[in-house]
């Protein structure tokens, strides 16, 4: 399969696309992949170091408000269009995949007007704008919420696939996460991760707690700080408790988050998208603290779709604090029929199969082209 990736900004629009890329290679090991993110996002540094190729088309994002800088924009789209059909002229792919994200938005609309067949790929349960537009082009939109499923009405074929990172995940080995962590196979873990980059209101929050973790000896904590906040939250913590107790691990970044995960009894985490798929993969029972600092609020909507299932618990994060926070752990942690309940509803929402799902959405797309 010849495949042109399309998705940037965020690392949550680009692993995605990179593991759908991954599920087509695992498929068809003469496939060939292109990579088209903006030169400026995360894409342009992620992309090439996994072995991709990778090509730039220039684009800027709409202001939510009517502006001189949207007719800017207007043009600069124009322009990222006519650059996108040259891309795909040449590369000739079978099928464009776009998984948000402002880049997505030329590459796939050229695509679609040169009758290449198209996906698009939505994270969040409430979708982006740029998805929301290129909806009614695509040959499908496949989502990871069901909640979104209605706001693509305009769409010629709709799926509910879950994230494709889900998948990465369950091929994990959890021995080598409680091995990593230093603790013994079977050991309790509550993992409390404020996302890829951290949160400085949860770190907080885990500090207050410390006093209080004396009331669950048996329990281990993962403290993930985020490595800009780690220096700063051990300095609180170590005033607090001069002498950090043995089931305490603060750390500033999980490079082997799957097997970490594959050895949680419980997760506290902020709701993005690719942590949610991650989690009901696995089916962890959760704590979700929706990060209120990005657009649109899309963290809240992501966290209640999964807390209406059973599968978590949803704290706001103005109503976060250290106690509030360790009472939810502990009536978890010691009531072991809700914490089965919880993951029972965790993992029925988990879509592990979500790449080769999507997968199988390109070949269909292919054969009726
Ligand atoms: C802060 C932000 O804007 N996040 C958005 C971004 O998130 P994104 O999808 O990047 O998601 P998360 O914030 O959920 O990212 C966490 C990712 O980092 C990994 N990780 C995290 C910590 C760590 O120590 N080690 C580690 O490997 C996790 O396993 C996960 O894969 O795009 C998503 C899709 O549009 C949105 O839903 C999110 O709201």
């Amino acid at each position: 399969m010849r495949i042109v990736l399309t998705g940037g900004g965020t690392g949550g629009h680009i692993y995605p696309a990179l593991a759908i890329g991954k599920q087509v290679v695992e498929e068809d090991g003469s496939s060939s992949i292109l990579y088209i993110g903006s030169p400026n996002g995360l894409e342009s540094r992620i992309v090439p170091a996994q072995g991709i190729p990778f090509e730039p088309v220039e684009i800027s994002g709409f202001r939510r408000k009517l502006s001189f800088e949207n007719i800017k924009t207007v043009m600069r789209f124009l322009k990222g269009v006519r650059r996108s059909k040259q891309l795909l002229r040449k590369f000739k792919p079978d099928v464009v995949v776009g998984t948000g994200g402002y880049v997505c938005g030329p590459v796939v609309y050229a695509a679609a007007k040169l009758g290449i067949p198209t996906l698009i790929h939505e994270q969040n349960a409430d979708p982006g704008l740029t998805n929301k537009f290129l909806a009614r082009y695509a040959g499908c939109v496949a989502v990871s919420f069901k909640e979104s499923l209605p706001r693509f009405n305009a769409a010629k074929r709709i799926v509910n696939t879950g994230n494709p990172c889900a998948t990465n995940v369950v091929r994990a080995i959890a021995d080598n996460g409680y091995q990593s962590l230093g603790l013994q196979s079977g050991s309790r873990i509550v993992l409390m991760v404020g996302g890829s980059r951290g949160a400085k209101a949860m770190n907080d929050a885990m500090v207050d707690m410390v006093p209080l973790l004396g009331r669950l000896p048996d329990v281990h904590f993962v403290f993930v700080t985020g490595e800009s906040y780690y220096d700063g939250t051990m300095e609180r913590m170590k005033r607090v408790m001069p002498r950090i107790s043995n089931n305490i691990h603060p750390l500033p970044y999980l490079h082997n988050m799957p097997e970490v995960l594959g050895a949680a009894t419980l997760i506290v985490s902020r709701s993005g998208a690719s942590s949610i798929a991650e989690i009901t993969a696995l089916g962890i029972p959760s704590i979700l603290i929706p990060s209120p600092n990005v657009t649109n609020n899309h963290q809240e909507a992501n966290a209640r779709s999964v807390a209406q299932s059973g599968a978590a618990e949803m704290i706001i994060e103005k109503n976060l604090s250290g106690e509030s926070l360790f009472e939810h752990i502990y009536s978890i942690m010691t009531d072991e029929q809700r914490l089965s309940t919880m993951s029972e509803a965790s993992l029925k929402l988990g879509m592990p199969q979500s790449a080769s799902m999507i997968v199988s959405e390109l070949k269909k797309l292919i054969e009726d082209r």
